[in-house]
């Protein structure tokens, strides 16, 4: 199973490129290595039809100039089209040993493959529009879009979209992933995304990295449902979401999950056990190793309470929907906030950084900084989810399914998490098995899924993870 990979931003990827460089490889091999590596998901890609190069006038650019060559030599027919000249001397290079013509505009360009290297790592500022509208018009004139390194317009670091850019089908990062190929907006128009590696990268730059699939484990033998794990789910005015959550923690590792909640929801899981009455008394139950708190709970005094309570119980806690709206600064105060886990979706990340006074524009600002200022753990979820805590690097992870964005689906991944930390699993091993387990079950449970199937199909993605 390949390990975690790193994710570099655009300085720490030229201080890679400088260490590669005293090491003694050039850049003209560094870009050698990229462009063949490159060309070879584009021959596959264009399967015999004719290609277009666009290129840029940087190292981007010239990594276009040796993907042109490489198809060439392999037969293809291949057009290059280049707006501005190369200003970099190892583009220069490349676009010398480029043996074809090289035209200015789009006239007569078109056929099956188009390669964008106008921009990559170094673009320093918005698409002029007559670069945008270039991009269309080829985009128009062939089926598939490959981007190399970065769709053209998308900024490296925090996957911004500096102008109209076009939806590629594939993104063929180099040398490492960068943020934006995690990261909203930009996935929107990254496509299916590949590395193509340029060498072995030195350790010291792994600063963010994407995780790889968890190995999740058995019980061991001799265990009993309380030895793996008694979850227990605070729940509030809707029934349903609760509902959605046990049924997604009694499949996710726990040994027992009880729901303190006055009525059972219905169609709960025969597995699941309710318990009513005094809260306060039944968190101080010692054997708890975890609580969720948040799904169906409400908004109410009453609801605000039972957080109070809840955070008081001095258990490892998931803290989600509704009461991520409660959350405050009072509530917080002296409770160990390490032990608590957070899952906002984007319009409770927002909300909890208006409530901590926290002014970060971008989603990871938004978390990391949630996470230094609090002391929780945040699994902010989404499209791009990422999970950042106040002593470890932020990770990103493969996207998952898009048919997640539907209702119920995050009280679902709420239900993993917590599940996995009753097991005795610390804050990030247990987020980070569960937004793997999440995006499996999608898998698992295939198109046009409902929160239902999500929580259905977790034991087939459990045993795919084992
Ligand atoms: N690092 C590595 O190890 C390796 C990196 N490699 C490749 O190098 C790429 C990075 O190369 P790069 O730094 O030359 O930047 P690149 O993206 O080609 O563009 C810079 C040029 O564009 C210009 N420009 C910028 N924005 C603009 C705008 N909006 N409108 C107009 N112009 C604009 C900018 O001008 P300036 O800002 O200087 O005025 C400059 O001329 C990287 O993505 C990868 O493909 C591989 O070859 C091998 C190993
Ligand atoms: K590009």
């Amino acid at each position: 199973m390949p390990g975690n990979e790193p994710v570099l931003t655009a300085a720490q990827m030229r201080a890679v490129e400088q260490v590669l460089i005293a090491q003694g490889v050039s850049v003209d091999e560094l870009m050698r290595r990229a462009g063949e590596g490159a060309a070879e998901w584009v021959w596959r890609m264009a399967a015999g039809g004719p290609v277009t190069v666009l290129c840029g006038p940087g190292n981007n650019g010239g990594d276009g100039y040796v993907i042109a060559q490489t198809l060439c030599a392999r037969g293809l027919s291949v057009r290059v089209i280049a707006p501005m000249e190369p200003t970099t001397d190892a583009a220069r290079n490349a676009r010398a040993r480029w043996t074809g013509d090289v035209m200015t505009d789009a006239d007569g360009a078109g056929g099956r493959v188009l390669v964008d290297c106008l921009f990559g790592s170094g673009l320093s500022r918005p698409l002029l529009p007559e670069h945008a509208s270039l991009v269309a018009e080829l985009a128009a004139r062939h089926q598939r879009i490959v981007a190399v390194d970065l769709p053209s317009g998308v900024a490296t670091d925090d996957g911004a979209l500096l102008g109209d850019v076009a939806r590629c089908d594939l993104t063929l990062a180099l040398g490492a992933w960068k943020p934006a190929h995690f990261l909203m907006p930009a996935l929107s128009v990254v496509g299916t995304a590949k590395l193509v590696t340029i060498g072995a990268l030195p350790d010291e730059f792994g600063a963010l990295f994407v995780k790889s699939a968890p190995r999740l484990s058995v019980p061991e033998r001799g265990a009993h449902k309380y030895s793996r794990g008694f979850m227990g789910i605070v729940g509030g005015e809707m029934a349903g979401a609760a509902q959605l959550a046990s049924k997604a923690a009694v499949y996710s590792g726990a040994g027992y999950v009880k729901l303190f909640a006055d009525e059972a929801p219905p169609n709960a899981p025969s597995a699941l056990v309710i318990e009513s009455g005094d809260l306060a008394q039944a968190l101080g139950d010692k054997r708890l190793s975890a609580l969720l708190i948040g799904p169906g709970l409400g908004r109410s005094d009453a609801a605000r309470d039972k957080l109070a309570i809840t955070l008081e119980a001095n258990v490892a806690t998931v803290i989600d929907a509704d009461a991520l709206h409660l959350l405050d600064d009072d509530l917080l105060e002296g409770i160990d906030a390490t032990r608590l886990l957070i899952t906002p979706h984007e319009g409770e990340l927002n909300s909890l950084c208006e409530t901590f006074g926290i002014a970060e524009e971008t989603k990871r600002g938004k978390a990391e900084y949630l996470a230094a200022r609090t002391g929780m753990t945040v699994l902010a979820k989404g499209p791009d989810t990422l999970l950042a805590t106040p002593d470890a690097p932020t990770m990103f992870f493969p996207p998952a399914a898009t048919w997640l964005a539907s209702a119920g689906t995050g009280d679902v991944l709420s239900g993993i998490v917590a599940s996995r930390l009753s097991t005795g699993k610390n804050s990030l091993d247990a987020a980070s098995e569960a937004i793997w387990l999440h995006a499996e079950a999608a898998r698992v449970a295939g198109p046009a899924l409902i929160a239902d199937d999500l929580a259905a199909a977790v034991p087939k993605a459990y045993a795919r993870l084992l």
